[in-house]
């Protein structure tokens, strides 16, 4: 079993990798490296995402800089001191025994919003190529990689760098921190491939590979929105069904550089996810995702060839409350880089949610009031680089 281990420097997560682990990962950890001569070109989209400052000076990711717009106030900091590893689920997406998989299922979304699925259909050499396309899209030339470069939220395809605007003691101007990570958004879909030709020519894998990989994300997330309805004693496609013919499908690739200084800043804020569920596909041999529960903030090793469920905001409204939205965060690491790759599977705009009628009653009256999705959207556009508290604005 992997062991998440604190570096004895700065106490970021590093994670152990048993001898069994390493033999089994020997070509994911070859494909994802990218040649020097790429990396070295890199940084200057992560440095144009925070061109406020403009003070990262240094030549490519690997020796950025900790300019002030990344050191977070105190009080936001993480406490690697304080981050525990232990009760992630890890799920057997073969095991025979459909009624077993649902109560599993249905009982880490109640009770942790995220589980990790093993033997889950989707082709080793595929998760390893799609990575691959996500760290050469990252090293792109700068010429290449500026014209993605973008801040307006408005564009569905572009390289972006998340930020939140926090307020100071009495001062009422907000200050802007950003994340250490830079992030690919472009849409995605199961079955329509036309989202293809919006996508960038280069790398020049990057389009071949992401359309196999969101066909066959698709069947993935069916099949799971299916064993949690059942879970929650529903007809087996009610969430399909209530989320629409034209479900919001996004994409979001996730690179961190390393990070001189962990304790200082944060790939990603807290956050929950805004749609129904996300799968993450992420590096394999690197620690850096979080998540809260009771108060407590659980580290999610990296399990060989597993994928990251987690569920959104509107699969805990549809449900009531029952299921949760999992809070999470991600820390970056002082020596490796990481990436990830979240397929978000969110409502069609038109689609009208709020718990499940069937899910309320005298004991559980409804939490959330019923909505429009196009509503949550607007909700989240103006808590645009807030803490986000969206699906708050829509309890009774
Ligand atoms: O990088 C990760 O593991 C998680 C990414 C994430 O939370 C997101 O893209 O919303
Ligand atoms: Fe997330």
């Amino acid at each position: 079993m992997n062991k998440l281990m604190s570096c004895m420097t700065c106490g970021s997560n590093v994670v152990s990798l048993s001898s069994r682990s390493i033999r089994e990962i020997p070509v994911t950890r070859r494909r994802i490296s990218v040649p020097k001569a790429l990396r070295v070109t890199s940084k200057d989209g992560f440095m144009w995402a925070n061109s406020e400052d403009g003070a990262n000076s240094t030549s490519n990711y690997q020796s950025l800089s900790l300019t002030p717009n990344f050191i977070l106030p105190v009080e936001r900091r993480p406490n690697l001191e304080q981050v525990y590893n232990d009760g992630i689920p890890v799920i057997d997406m073969g095991e025979g025994d459909t009624c077993a998989l649902i109560e599993r299922i249905a009982r880490a979304s109640e009770e942790y919003g995220l589980f990790l699925i093993t033997n889950h259909g989707i082709p080793r050499e595929l998760c390893e190529s799609m990575l691959s396309a996500v760290t050469n899209l990252f090293h792109l030339p700068p010429q290449a990689k500026s014209v993605l470069v973008s801040d307006d939220p408005t564009k569905d395809v572009r390289i972006a760098n998340h930020y939140r605007k926090v307020e100071e003691n009495g001062i009422q101007q907000r200050k802007k921190f950003s994340m250490w990570s830079e992030v690919f958004k472009h849409p995605w879909h199961p079955t329509d491939d036309g989202f293809i030709a919006l996508l960038p020519s280069e790398p020049p894998e990057y389009r071949t590979v992401v359309a196999e990989y969101s066909k066959q994300m698709g069947d993935l997330m069916s099949q799971l929105l299916n064993l949690m309805s059942r879970g929650l004693g529903l007809d087996e496609n009610h969430l399909l069904k209530v989320l629409g013919r034209n479900p919001l499908c996004r994409a979001q690739a996730n690179y961190y550089p390393p990070c001189s200084k962990p304790d200082l800043t944060l790939g990603l804020g807290v956050h929950t996810d805004r749609d129904a569920l996300t799968v993450v596909l992420p590096s394999p041999n690197v620690a850096g995702l979080q998540i809260m529960k009771d108060d407590k903030w659980i580290a999610v090793d990296p399990v060989p060839n597993a994928l990251v469920i987690n569920l959104g905001d509107q699969l805990q409204i549809l449900s009531n409350g029952r299921y949760k939205s999992v809070v999470h965060r991600v820390v970056t690491n002082e020596h490796r880089s990481r990436v990830s790759l979240a397929l978000f599977y969110g409502p069609d705009k038109d689609a009208f949610i709020g718990p499940v009628d069937s899910l309320i009653d005298e004991q559980h009256p409804p939490a959330y009031r019923h909505y429009y999705f196009r509503e949550f959207l607007e909700e989240y556009r103006n808590q645009e680089g807030k803490n986000r508290k969206i699906k708050e604005a829509f309890e009774i």
